[in-house]
């Protein structure tokens, strides 16, 4: 058995690759954590932890601090993000039996304020150099651009990505992204629940919430798309990131999508996030009065329903938080969130943590106590839990867990796995999307959030909604 971890990080020339992360994403089992033109990319996988369970965030944790602890690390770069990293996906539901998991990949690129990086990590002997990390990038993009020459990664449209690159000069072209083709023969179907069945869902949610046994529930339901010509996640991943640019683009292992919602952002001892509740499809706005701006402060903003609801969700999380954190401030009033399908009402947050022993905590173990928060969830936590379970009839798998990275100092990155879909097959994914129920949540309105929230990952999919 091995041998060290160890890791190699060294700066990238970021302008060797004008469009950003977005044009590394040529393999469809590409690892990937980007917003606007920054985050990480990953290739390969030397190493994987799954767990299942109540404790699957600490579990988690523990692995990944026991498997830096003795890390041999080389990092001239410095900066959240650099040295050892890995990819985590979790599932919703400590009930679930869907395996949470961390991947660590072999190579990495990163790009953050200007500044770009490439780390390569491994156990095995031997050296790690500059020129043999370079070249191992070359390989995983070489192979992409290969797969999809061969129509294996279908389709894939980065124009001019890794065109030969001088030996020990990885580059990536500008991501150009082309009209979409549409998915030909794309076919969708009812999920766990039949559009009926989950509107009923909703009714008997709104039922309880009268009867005062909890105050918000969040019903979500799934639908499955199937695509004749195999599903190129590399493509649907490059859509997501040129379209929905306020939001975090997230693969892995076949969790593919663009969430809007940061769980937490963990950077030394700033923790931030930032929590959505009040959802406004934005082809409501077609034909209304005033600016489509207006439209939205009046109709979320000016909503004493849908301020409630995120009033709700902002308490869920800074109550969770408050234990770690020395000092917390929120926007007092929350901001209209812009999406290219959907406006939100959004609140950004911010705390300073608090040090425990000389150690501030972990975004993993920050997220053990904020998980499930009231935004995917509801309140009280444990009733809305409960009544999950009892009225979706689905296993959320990973939707709606948190999805992101986190490096060997505890830095990391969050999100809330939405607007996302599982690829289950070579031609069959699932979507899943889901709402805040309140007292006074309207069963049909539910129903057409949901479907304004899956359309993100249908365009990206080529099926026109
Ligand atoms: C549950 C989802 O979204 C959540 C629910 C929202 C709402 O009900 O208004 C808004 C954003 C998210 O917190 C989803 O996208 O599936």
């Amino acid at each position: 058995m091995t041998s060290t971890f160890r890791t190699l990080t060294v700066p990238l020339d970021a302008e060797t690759f004008p469009g950003g992360l977005p044009s590394f994403l040529v393999r469809d089992d590409v690892l990937c954590w980007t917003r606007r033109e920054a985050g990480l990319v990953g290739f390969g996988e030397i190493a994987r932890f799954t767990a299942t369970g109540p404790e699957r965030f600490l579990e988690a944790d523990i692995w990944w601090r026991h498997l830096v602890l003795e890390a041999d690390i080389e990092d001239a770069v410095d900066c959240p993000g650099t040295g050892p990293v890995a990819f985590g996906s979790f599932a919703f539901s400590k009930a679930s039996a869907h395996e949470s998991r961390l991947l660590v990949p072999e190579i990495v690129v990163g790009l953050r304020d200007g500044q770009a990086w490439l780390t390569q990590l491994t156990f095995d002997d031997g050296e790690l150099t500059e020129a043999g990390a370079r070249a191992a990038l070359d390989r995983w993009l070489r192979s992409g651009r290969a797969a999809e020459d061969n129509g294996s990664a279908d389709g894939a449209v980065v124009d001019g990505a890794v065109d030969d690159p001088a030996p020990g000069a990885a580059q990536a072209g500008a991501a150009v992204v082309r009209p979409l083709p549409l998915a030909a023969g794309a076919t969708l179907h009812t999920g766990s629940l039949s559009e009926e069945d989950w509107m009923a869902a909703v009714a008997a949610g709104v039922k309880e919430i009268r009867t005062g046994a909890l105050e918000k529930l969040v019903l979500a339901r799934d639908i499955v798309a199937t695509v004749p010509t195999g599903v190129n996640a590399a493509q649907v991943l490059r859509e997501l990131s040129a379209r929905y640019r306020e939001c975090w683009t997230y693969g892995v292992d076949g969790l593919v999508g663009a969430t809007p919602e940061m769980l937490i952002q963990v950077e030394g001892r700033t923790a931030q996030a930032r929590v959505l509740a009040g959802t406004l499809d934005r082809r409501d706005a077609d034909g209304m009065a005033g600016s489509p701006l207006e439209f939205a402060e009046r109709v979320l903003a000016g909503s004493e329903k849908q301020r409630h609801e995120h009033d709700i969700a902002i308490q869920s999380l800074t109550t969770q938080l408050a234990p770690f954190s020395e000092a917390m401030n929120a926007h007092s009033e929350p901001f209209i969130l812009e999406l290219p399908n959907v406006w939100h009402l959004a609140s950004d947050v911010k705390a300073e943590l608090a040090e425990v022993e000389g150690h501030v905590p972990t975004c993993l173990a920050l997220i053990n106590a904020l998980h499930p928060t009231a935004a995917v969830c509801g309140t009280p936590t444990t009733v809305a839990g409960a009544l999950i379970r009892k009225l979706e009839h689905l296993d959320r798998g990973p939707y709606a867990g948190p999805v992101g990275w986190l490096d060997a100092a505890g830095n990391g990155e969050w999100g809330i796995a939405l607007r996302g879909a599982v690829i289950e097959s070579p031609q069959t994914v699932r979507l899943y999307a889901g709402c805040g129920v309140v007292d006074g949540s309207v069963p049909e309105t539910e129903l057409a959030e949901t479907w304004a929230k899956f359309r993100p990952m249908l365009e990206s999919l080529g099926i026109s909604s």
